[in-house]
């Protein structure tokens, strides 16, 4: 059952924390350049997961302008250190200065320029306490054997848009996307080697935590 209400839950969730000037920037920043960034909420939700991990070594595909990472970085320890990959240059010029007017030293942030497909596989295995796709589903799906390849055991994969603009609910929607957002996340939540849940923050957040 649900209430009239919910809509309205739901954007008080959404804005339930605050954004810091340096995010607020990024985030505009990334709308002017047609990016889209993680919500806060979403965002919100990351940070909180990478200080629930006590993450130092965070992995995320799709730098953006840095909204998400910014995210990250607030909830990693002092030494934490983010790898952020993105195919688009001129986009991760723009996360290195959000990254920078927030006051992060560049020890703490591992920028690589490539698609994840190539970069990914030659990243260590096991080595990462949080892995996070922010692309599109389709990218995602094929990109989450290496995440989960990536993760130490205890490690949470969180992979966004996982509701794909509401789609992925309607059994009526069968387009590409909505398939394999639908397809990922039923992989993800009948996997032994996973504790799984679906979260409704945002566009979607689809987290779990890596047991073997
Ligand atoms: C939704 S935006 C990321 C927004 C960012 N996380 C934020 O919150 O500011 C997705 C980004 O992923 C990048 N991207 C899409 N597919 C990719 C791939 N296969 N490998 C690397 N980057 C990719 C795009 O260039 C784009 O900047």
């Amino acid at each position: 059952m649900v209430s009239a209400d919910k809509t309205l839950s739901w954007s008080y969730t959404q804005d339930f924390l605050a954004e810091d000037e340096a995010t607020a920037q990024a985030r505009m920043r990334g709308l002017e350049l047609g990016i889209i960034p993680v919500s806060t909420g979403t965002g919100a939700a990351l940070r909180m997961l990478a200080g629930s991990v006590g993450a130092k070594s965070v992995a995320e595909v799709g730098t953006g302008t840095g909204v998400s990472g910014l995210w990250l970085l607030a909830g990693m320890g002092p030494d934490g250190v983010l790898t952020t990959i993105d195919v688009e240059p001129e986009v991760q010029r723009e996360a290195r200065h959000a990254f920078d007017a927030a006051g992060y030293p560049t020890s703490r942030i591992r920028i690589i320029q490539g698609r994840a497909s190539d970069v990914m596989p030659r990243m260590a295995a096991r080595s990462y306490d949080m892995v996070v796709l922010d692309v599109d589903p389709q990218e995602s799906a094929y990109l989450a054997g290496d995440a989960l390849r990536m993760l130490r055991i205890g490690g949470v994969l969180a992979v966004t848009r996982a509701l794909w603009n509401d789609h992925v609910a309607d059994p009526a929607r069968r387009d590409a996307a909505t398939v394999a957002a639908r397809e990922l996340g039923k992989a993800m939540r009948d996997s032994d080697a996973l504790l799984t849940t679906l979260l409704p923050v945002g566009d979607g957040l689809l987290v779990a935590v890596r047991q073997a």
